[in-house]
């Protein structure tokens, strides 16, 4: 038989299959017709000159980024008047699914359930077909299971296939990035108590994330921005190191200050400056670890994991205290935290413990994405247990503190346009002068300045008042607030001696205690 000959008969062969199979799927009873149709495509596999790729939406107990990535590569070839660029050939006859999120300006395009779409790559053409297929009725599961099963399915010409597998795949998903990253819409997700936590549920609401703050208008010294602006981009370039080195692709920030010193405006500025989405993580509604674990376990790479007002989320501040009064009693406890498991620092009602939040950043699972960043952030460092703020965990210590000269500048030049030349020199100096002693936050300042916003004068003559104000209002107290500071909290400086010891006994202390001493103005790295 010539070769022209058997792969005519092997088509028809394909086509007798699939007729079969459309035959069954009108005439017989939905099991038989599934256990038919599943035998039927095998076959017909067998005999195509075609192979299959399935790429499903849930991997096991993951979401697949595969399937993510390939849903916005192909949403990405559709234009607006739902014809398919070129690369992606004549497909003007796909249906389109339209979808509009919630407080979105844009529409997205997808492929339709169970449509098709042809795309060319590198010479070689590949269908993809959309396959959305309802799951079947189980008769009891301890595990509600979601009612559809979705992916895509990927047929390439068998000769095509070390292509598809060694580039496309690739193509594919640094498409998808790149797409994610022009479109500049992040996501804001957050956790909310008793949401099932199924293989396809997601735990995680999202909504768009738009906080315009920047590391431009992030009112802070030019010289720390610097560098955290440069440790975030060597983290995001950082695969090679951190794969040479052995480490998990992950970094932590703690970042503490009194309220209103532009806490979440740093987050907010991180997020953007590289493109991740940030996961804002409420720790009070999380039941215990193992739902901690699976929250972990359904983020994405490429994002920052926030758990603001850790020491307000759970007890992880009399650990500390407690190991001493037990020391003191038999003079035995466990020095090691991740033994501590729902003892002693257990908030009542709440189940996740300090070794479950430390594993969730610091433990085997925190390795199951990568490119990830731990942010935490309080306003009470000193009420923090030392577990937390031992080197390697949190990388970067970073203090925002009171507003100082440098800062104040961005902020007028954000509020009210001005540039150092555009103020009276005379007025300058005074606020330089006093603005350290007034110990007012970037928030404070923020709100003097748009309230005056439409008259700039007015609202740096106002600023320099408010300011005076309170250095002549801490003068006038500082005398008050000595004596009650000398007589009370001793506990205090039981912390202050803690953390200079925790410092000691780091492995990095000299650096480590350097940053405590400058607390004031150190991004601290570990
Ligand atoms: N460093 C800063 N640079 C620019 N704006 C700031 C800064 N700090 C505070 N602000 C302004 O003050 C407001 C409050 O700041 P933000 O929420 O970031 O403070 P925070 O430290 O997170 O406070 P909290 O501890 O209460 O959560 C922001 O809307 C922002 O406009
Ligand atoms: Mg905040």
């Amino acid at each position: 038989m010539k070769m022209s000959d058997y792969w005519t008969t092997m088509a028809s062969l394909v086509g007798m299959l699939a007729f079969c199979q459309t035959i069954l799927q009108l005439v017989f009873p939905p099991e038989l017709r599934l256990a038919f149709v599943h035998l039927l495509t095998r076959m017909r596999h067998v005999f195509s000159s075609h192979t299959y790729f399935d790429i499903t939406e849930i991997d096991g107990v993951n979401t697949n980024e595969l399937y993510n990535a390939v849903s916005l590569y192909l949403s990405s070839s559709v234009t607006v008047n739902g014809s398919v660029s070129s690369a992606a050939g004549n497909n003007s006859n796909t249906r389109l699914s339209l979808t509009r999120v919630p407080n979105s300006s844009s529409v997205t395009f997808g492929l339709s359930n169970n449509d098709r779409i042809t795309d060319v790559f590198d010479g070689a053409t590949v269908l993809w077909e959309h396959v959305v297929v309802q799951r079947q009725v189980q008769s009891f599961s301890w595990r509600p299971m979601p009612e559809e099963k979705r992916g895509f399915t990927l047929q390439i010409s068998k000769r095509d296939r070390a292509l598809v597998l060694d580039h496309y795949l690739d193509h594919i998903v640094g498409k998808a990035e790149e797409i994610r990253r022009r479109s500049e819409e992040r996501l804001l997700y957050t956790n909310s108590r008793g949401v099932s936590l199924d293989a396809r549920s997601h735990p995680w609401d999202s909504v768009r994330f738009k906080h315009p703050s920047t590391f431009e208008t992030l009112a802070m010294d030019p010289e720390r921005k610097r560098r955290i602006m440069e440790d975030l981009r060597e983290f995001a370039n950082g695969q090679g190191f951190y794969q040479k080195t052995g480490r998990a692709w992950k970094r932590g920030y703690l970042l503490y200050g009194p309220p209103g010193t532009g806490k979440s405006s740093l987050i907010a500025a991180m997020a953007n400056y590289l493109g991740y989405d940030i996961y804002d993580l409420e720790l009070t509604e999380v039941q215990n670890n193992s739902e901690l674990r699976k929250l972990l376990m359904k983020t994405s790479s490429k994002s920052i994991i926030v758990i603001e007002d850790i020491d307000c989320s759970i007890s992880l501040t009399k650990r500390d205290k407690v190991k001493k009064k037990n020391k003191s009693n038999n003079g035995c406890y466990d020095p090691d935290l991740t033994s501590c498991g729902s003892g002693l620092m257990d908030e009542p009602g709440s189940s996740v413990t300090l070794s479950g939040l430390l594993n969730f950043t610091d433990g085997l699972w925190s390795c199951c994405g990568s490119e990830r960043i731990f942010v935490f952030t309080t306003n009470h460092i000193e009420k923090l247990d030392s577990a937390l703020l031992r080197s390697g965990r949190m990388d970067m210590h970073i203090h925002m503190g009171f507003c100082r000269f440098q800062a104040l500048k961005i902020l007028l030049k954000n509020y009210l346009r001005m540039e150092e030349g555009d103020v009276d020199g005379v007025v300058l100096k005074e606020m330089e002068e006093c603005v350290e002693e007034a110990e007012i936050t970037p928030a404070d300042v923020s709100e003097v300045l748009i309230r005056n916003r439409s008259d700039a004068e007015k609202a740096v003559r106002e600023l320099v008042c408010v300011l005076k104000e309170r250095v002549v209002r801490r003068r006038k107290s500082g005398g008050v607030k000595k004596k009650k500071e000398e007589g009370e909290d001793e506990e205090e400086e039981e912390a202050e001696e803690e953390q200079e010891k925790r410092a000691l006994d780091s492995p990095n202390r000299n650096r480590e205690f350097f940053g405590f001493e400058n607390e004031k103005d150190e991004v601290e790295e570990k």
